[in-house]
């Protein structure tokens, strides 16, 4: 299987936050979830990711080919959507699609009529009076519609209503039944990711901490519960997480083998993704 994204020690500076070493693939077929807590470069990694803005240092390779110097061509393979979109607000939905649709060599206004028409928008609405969720909706439209082989988004089903969601989830899900493609999208929304990510790329403070199949994720984690007074000090260092109260003990491991042999009677549970995204980053619930 071929990457159609391939992030490799991206370092990016600002003032008081730096991305470090920032490095991950998106595998052909596959749709990766990018997860993280506020502030933690999400934004600033896809923002470099499209040249939107600088690096110091790093490569990113997008189907095979670095950004420079391939960029026309690139982005022509590349559907793009950010959570506040760059649309201007006095005109019509079908005045900027005018804008936009020339940027793309391959526009297909036959997808773009049939987007605006499942997603019920009329191209004569002016932007400023669309709602969050249908400005979502015509930015996705617009990102579909020029045969892009890979989509990245920024945060795209964030304050939108469960039912929009879900159409919007449905819609990624079909767009990959056609082969060759990926999808790259930012989100604080678990159950998205529970929908329909393959894998997951968690970044903490500007560093990435895991890369990983979702199955794999869940399956390699277990949330463990027992009575307190099983616990020392080499049993708690094989938890990622623990909360303990004066009778019993909850926490989330990679090392569930090695805690069953040191306490056989522990209770195991499968964890979800969120439980396991807190660990790592070390809040805990
Ligand atoms: N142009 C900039 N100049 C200086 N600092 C910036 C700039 N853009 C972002 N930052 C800082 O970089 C850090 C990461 O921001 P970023 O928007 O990438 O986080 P995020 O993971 O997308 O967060 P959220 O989930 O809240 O959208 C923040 O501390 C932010 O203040």
């Amino acid at each position: 299987m071929d990457n159609i994204l391939e992030v490799t020690g991206l370092n990016k500076r600002y003032n008081k936050f730096s991305l470090t070493d920032v490095s991950f693939t998106l595998p052909e077929g596959c749709i990766t979830g990018f997860i993280g807590a506020n502030g933690a470069g999400k934004t600033t990694t896809i923002r470099a990711i499209l040249g939107i803005i600088g690096r110091e240092s790093g490569r990113i390779r997008i189907f095979g080919k670095d950004l420079e110097g391939n960029e026309r061509s690139l982005k022509n393979r590349i559907g793009v959507v950010f959570d506040d979109s760059y649309f201007y607000d006095e005109l019509s939905m079908a005045e900027m699609k005018s804008i936009v649709a020339p940027a793309y060599d391959k526009w297909c206004e036959a997808d773009y009529r049939m987007y605006m028409e499942l997603f019920k928008l009329d191209g004569k609405q002016t932007i400023s009076t669309l709602s969050k969720g249908m400005k979502m909706k015509f930015a996705l439209a617009l990102a579909l519609s020029h045969k892009a082989e890979l989509l990245i988004m920024d945060e795209p089903t964030s304050g939108l209503d469960p039912q929009i969601r879900s159409q919007i989830l449905d819609i990624l899900g079909e767009y990959m039944k056609k082969g060759g493609r990926g999808v790259f999208f930012s989100t604080h929304i678990i159950s998205d990711l529970d929908k329909i990510a393959d894998t997951i790329v968690l970044i903490d403070s500007g560093r990435i901490i895991l890369d990983c199949e979702k199955d794999v994720l869940v399956d390699r984690h277990r949330r463990v519960k027992g009575d307190i007074s099983w616990l020392d000090n080499e049993s708690r260092a094989m938890f990622l997480d623990l909360q303990a109260t004066d009778y019993g003990f909850s926490g989330i491991t990679a090392r569930l083998d090695e805690l069953r042999r040191r306490m056989p009677d522990i209770l195991a549970e499968r964890p979800d993704i969120e439980d396991i995204m807190l660990a790592y980053i070390g809040r805990g619930k």
